[in-house]
C-alpha cells in the first residue's frame, strides 16, 4: 500500500459542498482508503492574486494505485467537479494535487513528487501540519518550512469555521 498526501482546493461556487463531493468521490474509490482529513481552511488566494479566497484542505490516504493512476483518478475527481483549466492558477471549483506519495522523488513531465511549490504555500503547509509534522522535502520538515514563511503568509491561511473565522 502506498501512503500519499492529497492537497485540495476551492475558490468557486459552493466551496464546501466541492470539497465534500471530492472528498466522497475519493472515499468511494475501492482501491483508496482515507485515512486522515485535516481541518478545512480559508486562504487568500496565492499567485495570482485578484480572486476570491479558497477553501483548502489536506487528505492521508493508503492507495494501491500507482502515482500515475492516482494521477488519472484525481483528474477524472475534477472533471466530475467541473474543473475548467482557463488561467494558470486562476479560479476553479476543485482542485486535486498528490503532495507527496511514499517518499518517492519524480520529475516527469507530467508528474512532479513532490508537488514542486509545498514549501512556499501555507494553504499547503498548514493543513499538512495537521496531518503529519515530520513529513520531509530535502531534509527539512514542513514546519521548517512554514517557520521560514512570513507571518504575512501564514495570516493568510484562517481555520474555517462557517461564517465565522478564527486565527490559527
Ligand atoms: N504532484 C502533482 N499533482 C498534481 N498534478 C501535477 C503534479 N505534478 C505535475 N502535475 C501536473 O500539473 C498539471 C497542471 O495541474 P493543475 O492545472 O492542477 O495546476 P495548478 O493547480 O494550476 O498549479 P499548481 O501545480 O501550481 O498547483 C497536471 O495536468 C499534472 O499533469
Ligand atoms: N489560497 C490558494 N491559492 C491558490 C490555490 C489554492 O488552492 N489556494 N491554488 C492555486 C493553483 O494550484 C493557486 N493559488
Amino acid at each position: 500500500m502506498n501512503k500519499v498526501y492529497l492537497g485540495l482546493g476551492t475558490n468557486m461556487g459552493d466551496r464546501l459542498n466541492y470539497l465534500d463531493s471530492a472528498c466522497e468521490l475519493i472515499q468511494n474509490n475501492s482501491k483508496i482508503k482515507v485515512l486522515k482529513k485535516s481541518k478545512i481552511y480559508e486562504t487568500k488566494a496565492w499567485g495570482y492574486t485578484d480572486q476570491a479566497d479558497f477553501l483548502n484542505m489536506c487528505l492521508e490516504i493508503e492507495t494501491s494505485l500507482n502515482e500515475y493512476d492516482l494521477l488519472e483518478f484525481c483528474h477524472e475527481v475534477e472533471q466530475k467537479l467541473n474543473r475548467e483549466r482557463i488561467i494558470r492558477w486562476g479560479p476553479r471549483t476543485i482542485d486535486i494535487d498528490i503532495l507527496f506519495f511514499n517518499d518517492i522523488i519524480l520529475k516527469d513531465e507530467n508528474l512532479y513528487i513532490p508537488h514542486p511549490r509545498i514549501s512556499e504555500r501555507a494553504f499547503v503547509l498548514i493543513p499538512l501540519m495537521d496531518l503529519n509534522k515530520k513529513l520531509k522535502i530535502k531534509n527539512k520538515t514542513i514546519e521548517e518550512y512554514l517557520n521560514s514563511l512570513t507571518c504575512e503568509e501564514r495570516e493568510q491561511v484562517k481555520e474555517y469555521v462557517g461564517d465565522e473565522e478564527k486565527f490559527v
